[in-house]
């Protein structure tokens, strides 16, 4: 059996090429750029006016004159205007361009106003005050957002400034979810005695789509004939299958078998973790990955966090920094197995600490409500004490 760090190490070997595509900018939050940006003109495109006011010559206010003729009013959206003759000036708008030959712009509330004749009151007026330069921020042909930046809305703000669009983002895998068991019922139907409602595949598709991506969602019952048959055509149409159950001892866990059939490529079956244990990892032909995760609705939970979001995050190129907290009670776990322990996260006095949440384990989906976290006990230990601190992983 492996470890957690070797299963995880394993999983990001086998990360995605993923070819770009053209978006529309608006659903582009959160994807990836696969194109550089570059501006097509300095930013601010003209000299801006950053204050409602008076636009005139700095030099005539430090060379003693008080009161400017006011000829005219530069609105934002107007063509540029030119300052007229000396002891003139212009009212200016935010946003406007400066008229040409004006160094400085006064505010409203630094000038008073009879008729046609502006009064300054301000003490100083300096060059370039109020004015937001041209090219200041950047300049046209500069890189403004590189490849491989998640698109935030900071980010949409940047593209439609440089006219995008349409933006060139990394394209997301086709990902098949497939619930796996006799004993699932679909959802609207009320189950039998025996009976479970499917509820896995929801779990998986709602993580998904966190991630913008709709997956196809699948059933496959505990026959091997029958799960192969489906399984063939669902491996050729996705990039990714994750597959909830069927993998470990019972005589109905036909899944490894059936995969190793249809020519998966093992790359582990089983880490050394609780929960989660009978976790499967492949590969098939045409950079197809397979998550076999183990059915308790706890263990497809973690694992999909611990194994399938990290390999998402790799394949789409975005680092992944591991987080820390610390234990805020004593914590103990006999078996050699990494313990990933649910957990409330809260801060105190800067630090991160990790309240365990109550639970009777994988099975135990209601603890899925109450844990924000999971924090990673290693598995070479048995006691974990208040104040250790262990890597956790946000859910
Ligand atoms: N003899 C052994 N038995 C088991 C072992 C073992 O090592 N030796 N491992 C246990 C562990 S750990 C886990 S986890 C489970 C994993 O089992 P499978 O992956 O084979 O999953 P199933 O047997 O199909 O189901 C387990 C459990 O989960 C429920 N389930 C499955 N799918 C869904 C779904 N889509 N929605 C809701 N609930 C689901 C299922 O009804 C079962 O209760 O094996 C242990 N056994
Ligand atoms: O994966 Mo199991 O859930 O360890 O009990
Ligand atoms: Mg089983």
């Amino acid at each position: 059996m492996i470890s957690v760090e070797e299963a995880l190490h394993l999983v990001l070997q086998h990360k995605a090429t993923l070819a770009p595509e053209e978006v529309p900018l608006s659903q582009a939050l959160d994807r990836v750029l696969a194109q550089e940006v570059l501006a097509d003109r300095d930013f601010p495109p003209f000299d801006r006016v950053t204050m409602d006011g008076i636009a005139l010559r700095a030099e005539e206010v430090q060379a003693g004159t008080t009161t400017f003729h006011v000829t005219g009013v530069q609105a934002a959206g107007a063509p540029g205007m030119a300052l007229g003759e000396p002891g003139t000036c212009l009212e200016v708008m935010t946003g406007a361009m400066l008229p040409q030959g004006a160094t400085a712009v006064v505010p409203y509330e630094s000038c008073s106003f009879l008729g046609h004749e502006a009064y300054i009151l301000a003490e100083q007026v300096l060059p370039g005050q109020n004015i937001h330069k041209q090219g200041s921020d950047s300049k046209a042909g500069e890189v403004v957002v590189t490849r491989g930046t998640r698109i935030t809305s900071a980010v949409v703000s940047a593209l439609a400034t440089e006219g995008r669009a349409q933006v060139q983002v990394l394209s997301l895998p086709r990902v098949a979810i497939c619930s796996t068991g006799d004993e699932l019922v679909p959802i609207a139907q009320h189950p039998l005695p025996h009976q479970i409602r499917q509820s896995n595949g929801f779990m998986l598709a709602a993580a998904l789509q966190e991630e913008n991506i709709t997956a196809s969602l699948y059933h496959l019952p505990d026959s091997a004939a029958e799960m192969k048959e489906s399984l063939v055509s669902i491996l050729q149409e996705h990039e990714v299958v994750l597959l909830s159950g069927a993998v470990s001892k019972g005589k109905f866990d036909f899944l490894p078998q059936v995969l190793e059939e249809l020519g998966l490529q093992l790359v582990f079956h089983k880490i050394a973790q609780k929960p989660g244990k009978p976790m499967l990892f492949g590969t098939m032909p045409g950079q197809r990955v397979v998550f076999g995760f183990p059915g308790n609705p706890v263990s497809t939970f973690v694992c999909y966090h611990l194994y399938f979001k990290p390999w998402l995050q790799a394949s789409l190129g975005l680092p992944t920094a591991q987080a820390w907290a610390q234990l805020d009670q004593d914590v103990s776990f006999k078996p050699a197995l990494t313990y990933h322990l649910p957990v409330v996260l809260h801060n105190q006095s800067g630090c991160l600490r990790a309240t365990p949440v109550t639970s009777t384990g994988s099975g135990d989906l209601t603890s899925l409500l109450k844990a924000t976290a999971y924090l990673s006990l290693p598995a070479h230990q048995t006691t974990f004490r208040e104040g250790e601190v262990f890597p956790v992983t946000l859910i």
